[in-house]
């Protein structure tokens, strides 16, 4: 089964900045991939029309064979993380931030009960439930808005840039969370080392495809280079 079919994919904003341009990728479902480029190398961009969140001006997307224009059954099987977790956290308490997916999505109460209680102790969020998000560090934002999307069991999970601003002891466990994800898994990153720990399959993106291939890409200087990552 095919997670991703994207197929001379071209996006600009209104602006005229543009996003990306005739990208082209398949991945499998079950599939680790890094999606790694420079800063405005597209990566953001590729990852909100993965989600269905922007579409694409040209060219079209597939995810599990449904278009990614499909709402009800992206909502059901897509999960994204963004960078800034202040884009996505917005409930007046981190309890209220963990029971408001599954009520979008109609889970009954009490088993969106058990399920944020269940999710707030694996990820070590019990003593900030009463919280408003905007108080919490920057790892515990990261932690929440994971454990948002992980509860739902995404097919699919698009993270963009999991571990910016995170250090120590909440990165470890960020990377411990994400490396027990069983679905397909796609990460944005412009950090080489954070690669080997979420991926085996390397897409370096610069508006468009550089290159597509197995970690070994990481030690192609020239590669590295014209794409601007080295
Ligand atoms: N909302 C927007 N309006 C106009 N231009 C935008 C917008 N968002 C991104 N861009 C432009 O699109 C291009 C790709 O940006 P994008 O954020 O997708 O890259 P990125 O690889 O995720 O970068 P970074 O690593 O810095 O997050 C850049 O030139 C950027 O300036």
């Amino acid at each position: 089964m095919k997670a991703v079919v994207a197929r001379n994919v071209s996006y600009a904003y209104p602006d005229g900045s543009r996003g990306v341009e005739g990208v082209t990728i398949d991945i499998d479902e079950g599939e680790r991939v890094a999606l790694l480029g420079p800063n405005g190398g597209g990566k953001t961009t590729f990852l909100l029309l993965l989600a269905g969140l922007i579409k694409p001006k040209a060219g079209h997307i597939e995810i599990f064979g449904h278009p990614a224009s499909d709402r009800d059954f992206m909502r059901r099987n897509v999960g994204i993380i963004f960078q800034n977790p202040d884009d996505f956290l917005f409930n007046p308490t981190v309890m209220d931030e963990l029971l408001y997916t599954p009520a979008q999505l109609d889970v009954p109460e009490e088993e969106a009960r058990k399920l944020a209680m269940e999710f707030a102790e694996k990820f070590g969020l019990v003593n900030v439930l009463h919280k408003p998000p905007f108080r919490l560090s920057g790892g515990e934002k990261k932690k929440v808005a994971l454990a948002c999307v992980l509860m739902l069991k995404p097919r699919l999970l698009l993270l963009d840039e999991p571990t910016a601003n995170v250090d120590g002891k909440a990165r470890r466990e960020i990377l411990r969370f994400i490396s027990d994800y069983e679905g397909t898994l796609i990460t944005a990153t412009h950090e080489l080392w954070l690669v080997p720990e979420v991926a085996d399959r390397v897409i370096i993106l610069n508006r468009t495809v550089m290159a597509d291939g197995g970690l070994d890409l990481l030690e192609d200087d020239d590669l590295l280079e014209r794409s601007g990552i080295a």
